[in-house]
């Protein structure tokens, strides 16, 4: 037996207490595909499945059950790496599957989700909803009204919940009309990647940081999402929304939040929502002085990526020639508290830029007095930078002696560093969905996004947004494949900072 394999059925004991049927709607669509079922098909691999755990995909086509088998398999086929499908998994995970072909915005069709619960005993029901967010509301009601639910029954929203603060709202009214909140589960998948689970280990098991991490010994944040696709047929969602609403004000806040935040009491879902929604509250709000400033809007035109010509924003398929949607914000946020005054947190996150990167750079103080050579004072300060993907690791820059008989007291910046896929190599690391779904499955919600959470999120981006609005301000190009408008370089640089590079 493998070691592999080993660990695999050591840990079939772990399924006990997940023992839930999931009710997918949209269960045809590329969040499905892409990323749901290669997580839950981990899940199975890894043995965190009850074997009484089954799935019915719900969506509009008209399709066999093995029609649907077909398709989920392909979609296995194509985005999960050859060596990790194996067909035994594989097998045991179709064998799971039911599909219906139903209008989520007609009463009608829910008596078969009833009767397909029929017979699941104690098992709770998971509905999640892989569908856009107008369609939350009626599929909630409905399924409450076909009698498909009981007190058990959870269910799991994706982002974006809504437009902005007020169709928010509205929202979360008609989830919250039949979910109470420990039953809804909002999805940040942000919150489910490794590293970003790794910054509350980090920040509150290691005292050398707790003691550092505020305003007297860290001069700047920088958090840099960089995506290396375009709009990938999406545009008709990503038009209506922009690189704000699609990823400031879930994923980059939740990051925000997950460094700014006081130490939670404990680890419960409400002790650490409370500290993340003090910071959202403390961030300060944009005033119009701070647009031309503090705000870089961009929109990418054609240029390379990976050395291939690919088209502008507005020369998707499906495009409107006249869209003003931004694809790449920057910004330079402040959270107005004690421990955070005066230190910017400069973001930015854009669409079709010359590689995939997140990561967070936390860049500390210089020593009051310095005594080494004045031409390397600026070298002279540690940053810690938290990679969140690919590679995923953590890099504490130090200063050290360059070697050397002829080098005297010169410095030399080098990292103390942490890759979790050389240090952790036996274990692979895990999707986000896989962590997420698992957590969904065990009832447990503090790695999910409570109300008050999404509703300070958009008070927030809202103010942007009207601001925007209100200026009629239009974003600024940049060649796909290139770092962003070249406004957002001068943003940081009118600070006397850069953009961190080490890529
Ligand atoms: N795709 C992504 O990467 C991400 C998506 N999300 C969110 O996930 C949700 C789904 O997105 P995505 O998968 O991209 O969307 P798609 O448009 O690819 O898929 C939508 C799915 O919903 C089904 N559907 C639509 N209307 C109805 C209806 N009236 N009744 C029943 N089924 C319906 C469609 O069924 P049919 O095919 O039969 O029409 C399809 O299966 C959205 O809220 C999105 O914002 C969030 C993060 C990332
Ligand atoms: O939620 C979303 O996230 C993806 C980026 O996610 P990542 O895990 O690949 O960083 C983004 O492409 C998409 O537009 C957005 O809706």
């Amino acid at each position: 037996m493998s070691q592999d394999t080993r660990s695999r059925s050591a840990r079939s004991s772990d399924a006990a207490g997940t023992e839930v049927d999931f009710v997918l709607f949209g269960a045809l669509g590329d969040l499905s595909q892409r990323k749901l079922y290669p997580a839950l098909y981990h899940l199975e691999r890894e043995n965190l499945l009850a074997t009484s755990t089954r799935l019915l995909g719900v969506a509009r086509q008209d399709e066999s059950l093995d029609g649907f088998k077909s398709r989920v398999e392909s979609a296995l086929k194509q985005y999960v790496p050859g060596e990790e499908l194996d067909r035994a998994s594989l097998k045991r995970f179709l064998t799971r599957l039911d599909y219906r072909c139903l209008d989520a915005t007609q009463p009608e069709g829910y008596a078969e989700i009833r009767e397909w619960r029929q017979g699941a005993g104690e098992r709770p029901m998971v509905i999640y909803l892989a569908v856009g967010a107008s369609l939350y509301g009626d599929i909630c009601r409905y399924l409450q009204d076909s009698g498909s639910l009981d007190e058990r029954s959870r269910v799991v929203v994706e982002k974006p919940i809504g437009y902005d603060l007020e169709s928010s709202a509205e929202i979360n009214d008609a989830i919250g009309a039949v979910f109470p909140e420990s039953r809804i589960y909002r999805i940040d998948h942000y919150l489910g990647k490794e590293t970003v689970q790794n910054l509350i280990a980090l920040r509150f098991a290691n005292p050398l940081f707790g003691t550092q991490w505020n305003q007297s010994h860290i001069s700047h944040v920088e958090i840099t999402v960089a995506e290396k696709v375009g709009i990938e047929g999406r545009w008709g969602y990503f038009d209506q929304a922009g690189q704000l609403r699609d990823m400031v004000q879930n994923h980059l806040l939740q990051l925000i939040c997950l460094i700014a935040m006081d130490p939670p009491a404990n680890l419960d879902a409400d002790a650490i929502r409370d500290e993340k929604v003090k910071v959202l509250k403390a961030l300060k709000p944009f005033t119009d002085d701070m647009l031309g400033r503090d705000v870089v809007r961009g929109q990418y035109i054609a240029g390379t990526s990976d050395g291939v010509n690919v088209p502008g924003y507005l020369e998707e398929p499906d495009a409107n020639t006249e869209s003003h949607t931004e694809t790449f914000v920057a910004m330079k946020a402040e959270v107005s508290n004690w421990r955070w005054a005066g230190v910017p947190f400069y973001l930015r996150t854009g669409k079709r830029m010359p590689e995939k990167l997140s990561q967070i750079v936390i860049h500390f103080r210089q020593q009051p007095h310095y005594i080494f050579d004045p031409d390397q004072r600026a070298l002279a300060a540690n940053k810690l930078v938290i990679r969140l993907q690919p590679d995923e690791g953590i890099a504490l820059q130090v200063l050290t002696k360059d070697s050397g008989l002829d080098k005297g007291m010169r410095l030399r910046p080098g990292p103390l560093h942490l890759d979790f896929n050389s240090a952790f190599s036996k274990t692979r690391i895990p999707d986000a969905y896989e962590r997420l779904l698992l957590e969904v499955m065990k009832g447990q919600q503090y790695l999910f996004v409570r109300r008050d959470e999404v509703e300070h999120a958009w008070k927030w981006c809202d103010s942007l947004i009207n601001a925007w609005r209100e200026r009629d301000e239009l974003p600024r190009r940049y060649p796909a494949g290139s770092w962003g408008p070249v406004a957002s370089i001068a943003m940081i640089t009118q600070d006397g900072r850069s953009w961190y590079e080490d890529y």
